[in-house]
């Protein structure tokens, strides 16, 4: 039965970093390419004027994504701004007054994650029934603040009509890495520890903490992208296939493979801090926030025993990129007498920012000798011209389609890999800005690696 489509979007955080990267440029495309066409008004605490939000939208739109002159005076004439503190009453009574007439609103919660119980709270005194609450990611600050947000936000709000984001599911190369295993049925023979050596996963980005230290000096790099965004490409990418049809039939499948991963401890693990990540401003001095993190992973299942699984995320590394990089095992014997270099048979598929899937494979070098050479088969190669990953989720989330939301056992599950390494002792290790962090990375993967480093991107023809 199709569901009533919400009548207004409140956006809390309506000045921080993610408003100005990402979501005035969904909201610009839902108004250009969705017709979208009630109030949408910002929340935060800055002190700014309408005016102002709306010239931060501009500027928004100019840096990221690009302004459709016609789509923006429509998204500035449904532009509201409320400027209130989330911990003052009298900010969801002002809120109701902007929402006018609307009655089914979704609320999302683009705000430092220790505020979420206390605004789903303002809300719950809104009145009405049929509201919707997207929350972002990370959802909890640990395992056991994720079931207390889960109870106060069931509280308010029921399950149907609770959205945890993870814009990652919305991206789609990560939709692709599904679609592309289980649409082929070349690679399910393949696709387990009888062919696959080994994993990695490697989320690089180019530049530091910017402007976000109070955010992520709260944060680091587990709870900000490892936790979240690492386990779900994880999940894509060795889950089982669905069985079924019903939004849950994928939500089911990832849920089983994240309980199956084995808890993380600090043998698995290696935390890095940038130099200079101290004297970021909202940086407490002395901090021992990690802005980086390779692990090491197994899942204990039938399919993946015993095959280990590398993931690395971290700032200011020499570049942005994100890149899957799955080996392939060696034939059982080398028939042709040759020294063949590790990873030489893979499937490497690229995220972002430009998007890839290649094979890689061993062929004969044209001449009299059996002598090869490593050749990668590019499968498909597109620049990101869809649709971004936020403008799909924000979409879904106002005609309540939650298939690409996360689940609470999803959330609770990938907590608990995680739970061991939130508070280890050890301070991070001190890495250079522009390399590809701490040296002892390199022990952790041993005789599986080397690390695989994506290159930069191809430049657009
Ligand atoms: N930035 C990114 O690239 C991404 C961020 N996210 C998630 O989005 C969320 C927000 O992150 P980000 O935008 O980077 O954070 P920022 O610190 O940049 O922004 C926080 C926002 O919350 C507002 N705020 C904080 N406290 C209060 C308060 N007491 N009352 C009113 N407003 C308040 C701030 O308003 P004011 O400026 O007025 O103080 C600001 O608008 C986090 O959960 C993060 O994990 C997810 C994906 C990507
Ligand atoms: O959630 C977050 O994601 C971004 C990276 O997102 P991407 O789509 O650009 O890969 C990261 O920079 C940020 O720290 C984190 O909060």
């Amino acid at each position: 039965m199709p569901r009533p489509v919400s009548d207004a979007l409140v956006f809390f955080g309506a000045t921080g970093d993610l408003a100005y990267k990402q979501i005035f440029p969904a909201l610009h495309g839902l108004v250009r390419d969705e017709g979208l066409d009630v109030p949408i008004i910002g929340v935060a605490k800055a002190g700014w004027s309408l005016d102002q939000l709306t010239a931060r939208a501009r500027d928004s739109l100019s840096s990221h994504g690009g302004l459709d002159i016609k789509s923006f005076s429509k998204l500035a004439r449904l532009l509201r701004y409320v400027d209130s503190d989330y911990n003052d009453p009298s900010t969801y009574v002002r809120l109701r007054q902007e929402l006018g007439e609307a009655k089914r609103p979704l609320h999302y919660l683009a705000i430092p994650p220790s505020l979420f119980g206390t605004v789903a709270e303002g809300l719950s005194k809104l009145g009405g029934t049929g509201a919707r609450l997207v929350v972002e990611k990370p959802f909890g600050h640990d395992r056991e603040s994720a079931h207390q947000l889960d109870r106060i936000l069931n509280r308010f709000f029921p399950e149907e009509n609770i959205f945890r984001i993870d814009h990652y599911l919305g991206k789609e190369p990560v939709q692709n890495i599904l679609y592309t295993r289980f649409s082929n049925a070349m690679f399910e023979p393949i696709w387990n520890r009888v062919y696959i050596n080994s994993i990695q996963i490697t989320m690089a980005e180019g530049f530091g903490i910017e402007d976000r230290g109070k955010f992520y000096d709260e944060t680091g790099a587990i709870r900000d992208v490892f936790q979240n965004h690492m386990l779900q490409v994880l999940a894509s990418l060795t889950m089982d296939p669905p069985t079924g049809e019903d939004c849950d039939a994928i939500r089911d499948q990832k849920a089983a493979l994240l309980k199956a991963v084995r808890p993380l401890n600090d043998a698995h693990i290696v935390r890095g801090q940038y130099s200079g990540y101290q004297s970021a401003p909202g940086v407490k001095s002395g901090s021992a926030i990690e802005t980086f993190v390779a692990a090491k992973l197994f899942i204990d299942s039938w399919r993946w025993a015993d095959v280990p699984i590398y993931i690395r995320a971290g700032k200011a590394l020499p570049l942005t990129a994100m890149e899957i990089m799955v080996d392939f095992k060696r034939p059982p014997r080398e028939s042709f007498a040759e020294v063949v270099a590790p990873a030489s048979g893979h499937l490497r598929i690229r995220i972002g920012p430009d998007v890839a899937i290649a094979l890689g494979l061993r062929v004969k070098r044209p001449g009299e000798r059996m002598e090869g050479q490593d050749l990668e088969l590019i499968l498909t190669e597109q620049e990101s011209t869809s649709m971004p990953p936020y403008q799909r989720l924000l979409g879904d989330a106002m005609h309540g389609v939650g298939d690409l939301f996360g689940r609470q056992d999803i959330v609770d599950a990938q907590w608990r890999i995680v739970e061991a390494v939130l508070n280890l002792e050890a301070p991070p290790i001190a890495y250079a800005q522009g390399s590809w962090g701490p040296d002892e990375t390199n022990q952790l993967i041993g005789t599986d690696g080397p690390w695989h480093n994506p290159k930069p991107a191809l430049p657009c023809p």
